[in-house]
């Protein structure tokens, strides 16, 4: 069985060809900004990558009808409980309008089900574990004001890849188990994940949590509702701020940690302050995990691209050795071959294929 993945990402749409699990071709595919910008809304996009993922697999000499599935990223859709959803009418609603907000993951499932569509009319397309997972424990939901309630976005399609390969390699059931999940990328969501459930993780997209590249994390709300009326910016202006130049790119002017890492290492001492301080914030949020899983910790997972620093992972590790000795590092992601596992599962049985 050919499985088709799509993963659309802020500035590149990554696409993939698995033969049953194994990929046979894959690709990310950058997507310049003077490109994007063109662009008013995320689902303004969707032609545009749809036709870039169609020249990658022309390039491949592969074709719509060497398909017999396809698979997309979830996005801000709903908030749901994890696992494998067949996208229908609802689903591609709530996508196309971003119900609880704009992130290029919105398109996956939209893309995935319009190239379902040009493969065979009424094929039903896939999507797993979409950013809006929701297995929160009611007494996590509480903000500290009414009107408002706890919303995450967050990694959710890795956060579960890698506590499965984690359960997997100890031979564990993961409803055995309760760890403790950090993705680091351009943005941060750290989970605590109590037997198979995330029953708690902090918004990626910031308000909770800490800085990342790019994002605030968690900022001082009183001095935030003076920036937004102070007059000085738009609504737009402070959303970037938040979410896009924030966190380390607004003390450093740049969002690659590769590059803050050279300077750490040349003896820079701001990059020093504010990439350790990131660590610290991590670190922290994995504490506050740890309280919400009575201190009975059996691994903490850091995962994401920046867990490919050692000097970060080192700076975090020193800090949570107390919560747990096991501190496993699984650098990047799986969301591709999670994405393919997950339509492999769904259609043999071995797990449920929900509806949206
Ligand atoms: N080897 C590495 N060491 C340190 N940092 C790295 C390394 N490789 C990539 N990064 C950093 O990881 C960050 C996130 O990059 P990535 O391409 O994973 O973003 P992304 O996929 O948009 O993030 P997300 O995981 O939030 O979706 C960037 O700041 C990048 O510089
Ligand atoms: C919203 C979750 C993924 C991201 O941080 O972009």
């Amino acid at each position: 069985m050919n499985i088709l993945a799509i993963n659309p990402g802020g500035m590149s749409t990554k696409v993939a060809v698995f033969h049953n699990d194994k990929a046979i071709f894959s690709q990310t595919i950058n997507h310049p900004t003077q490109e994007l910008t063109a662009y008013s809304c995320i689902a303004e996009q969707k032609e545009y990558r749809k036709k870039a993922i169609m020249n990658a697999l022309k390039a491949q000499g592969l074709q719509l009808s060497n398909i017999d599935e396809f698979v997309g990223r979830g996005g801000m859709v709903r908030n749901l409980e994890g696992g494998i959803y067949r996208i229908n009418e609802a689903y591609l609603h709530d996508a196309a309008i971003g119900l609880n907000g704009q992130h290029a993951s919105n398109l996956g499932g939209i893309l995935a089900h319009e190239l379902a569509q040009e493969s065979q009319a009424g094929k039903i397309a896939y999507t797993v574990d979409p950013v809006m997972v929701d297995e929160y424990e009611d007494i996590a939901r509480l903000s500290g004001m009414a009107d408002i309630s706890r919303v995450r976005s967050f990694h959710a399609l890795n956060h579960k890849a890698v506590a499965g390969r984690y359960a997997r390699e100890k031979g564990k059931p993961l409803s055995e188990l309760n760890l403790i999940v950090a993705h680091l990328g351009s943005g941060i969501s750290v989970g605590a994940h109590k037997m198979g459930r995330i029953v708690d993780v902090n918004s990626a997209l910031g308000g909770d949590g800490p800085m990342s590249p790019e994002r605030a994390g968690g900022v001082p709300p009183l001095a935030l509702i003076d920036m937004c009326f102070s007059g000085q910016y738009s609504r737009q202006e402070v959303y970037t701020k938040l979410i896009g130049e924030g966190g380390v790119y607004s003390y450093l002017g740049t969002k690659d940690m590769l590059e803050v890492e050279h300077r750490v290492e040349g003896g820079d001492t701001k990059a020093t302050l504010v990439m350790e301080s990131m660590a610290y914030q991590v670190a922290k949020e994995i504490g506050a995990c740890a309280v919400v899983l009575n201190g009975d910790v059996d691994a903490v997972i850091l995962t994401g691209s920046i867990a490919r620093s050692h000097l970060l992972t080192g700076w975090i590790s020193q800090r949570i050795r107390f919560i747990s000795s096991e501190i496993v590092l699984y650098p990047g992601e799986e969301e591709m071959d999670a994405l393919v596992v997950g339509v492999l599962d769904g259609l043999s049985g071995r797990r449920p294929i929900l509806n949206y």
